[in-house]
């Protein structure tokens, strides 16, 4: 008689489930809801943008799911455990930097390691690997002063990186920068994600990164903050910008984003009227 045949086992929970949730700030005497019943399941290694206008709620979601600020109602969870703060299951990179200016490249980076009670060896090699990984060898001290702002955000991914969270949590990390320096990190980027396998949510605004780098887009509505779409980029990469189907789609998600924007608008001319 043949053995049952064995099939390999499916990873099918969510690394990252948002349910249900909501955010509403007080602000002025007044109740602005941030967030209204997102509902996200998010696999384990995917690439997500949340994409949309400013004010649409984006890093509101990301602060929740670091556990920054936590939702009004609904829950979040990572493997099944619901969040209540930052922990170290989930790194954050921010648009600012965030680095520590009285500190060298690898001592920032190496902050984490000491704080964790790594042996120094063991920080040394850790840090060694992720100065070669993001091309900073030559710059391990300098000061964060001296470097360009493509070189400061290449220091704090890897500070982010050496904690080896298997989530990184992104908030227009490249916002900042010049285009030539933002394609050359948004590589970058991709080659580490699809060398260490995180799970990634990025925030941004800019339709064109959102194609180049997600395996899925999210956009969202302005004010209350839900999901208007939700879909998967069906392109292999190296993605080309000039490629039909990369215009396309940011064609399609254009239109998506517009609308969002004139609510936006039409929303800060109401205010300015009351005012
Ligand atoms: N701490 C806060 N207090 C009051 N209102 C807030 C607070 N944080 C966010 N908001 C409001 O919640 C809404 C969503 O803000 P959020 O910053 O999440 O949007 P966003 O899509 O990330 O925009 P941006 O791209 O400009 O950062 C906005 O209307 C904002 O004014």
């Amino acid at each position: 008689m043949n053995a049952p045949q064995a099939f390999p086992q499916l990873d099918l929970a969510p690394h990252i489930r948002i349910d249900g949730v909501h955010k509403a700030f007080e602000t002025g005497g007044r109740i602005v809801t941030a967030l209204q019943d997102i509902r996200l399941d998010i696999p384990r290694g995917q690439f997500t943008c949340l994409l949309g206008p400013s004010g649409c709620g984006k890093s509101t979601l990301l602060n929740a799911v670091a556990g920054f600020s936590l939702p009004s109602s609904g829950t979040i969870t990572v493997d099944g455990r619901q969040i209540t703060a930052p922990g170290p299951d989930r790194g954050m990179v921010f648009q600012e930097y965030a680095l520590f200016p009285w500190m060298t490249v690898e001592d920032n980076i190496a902050f984490g390691l000491h704080i964790k009670g790594m042996s120094k060896p063991e920080i040394r090699d850790r840090v060694g690997g992720l100065l070669s990984m993001l091309s900073l060898g030559d710059f391990r001290q300098r000061f964060p002063k001296d470097l360009s702002g493509g070189m400061r955000q290449r220091v704090a991914i890897a500070r982010v990186l050496a904690l080896d969270s298997p989530i990184m949590l992104m908030d227009e990390p490249f916002g900042a920068l010049d285009a030539l320096t933002r394609r050359n990190l948004q590589d970058e980027l991709l080659r580490i994600w699809s060398e260490l396998k995180k799970t990634i949510l990025f925030v941004t605004h800019s339709i064109e990164e959102a194609v180049y780098l997600a395996d899925r887009i999210v956009v969202m509505t302005y004010r209350p903050g839900t999901v208007k779409r939700d879909l998967m980029v069906d392109m292999p990469r190296m993605r080309d910008p000039a490629a039909p189907e990369f215009n396309q789609l940011k064609r399609e998600l254009g239109v998506l984003v517009m609308e969002e924007q004139q609510r936006h608008h039409t929303d800060e001319l109401r205010m300015a009227a009351v005012d």
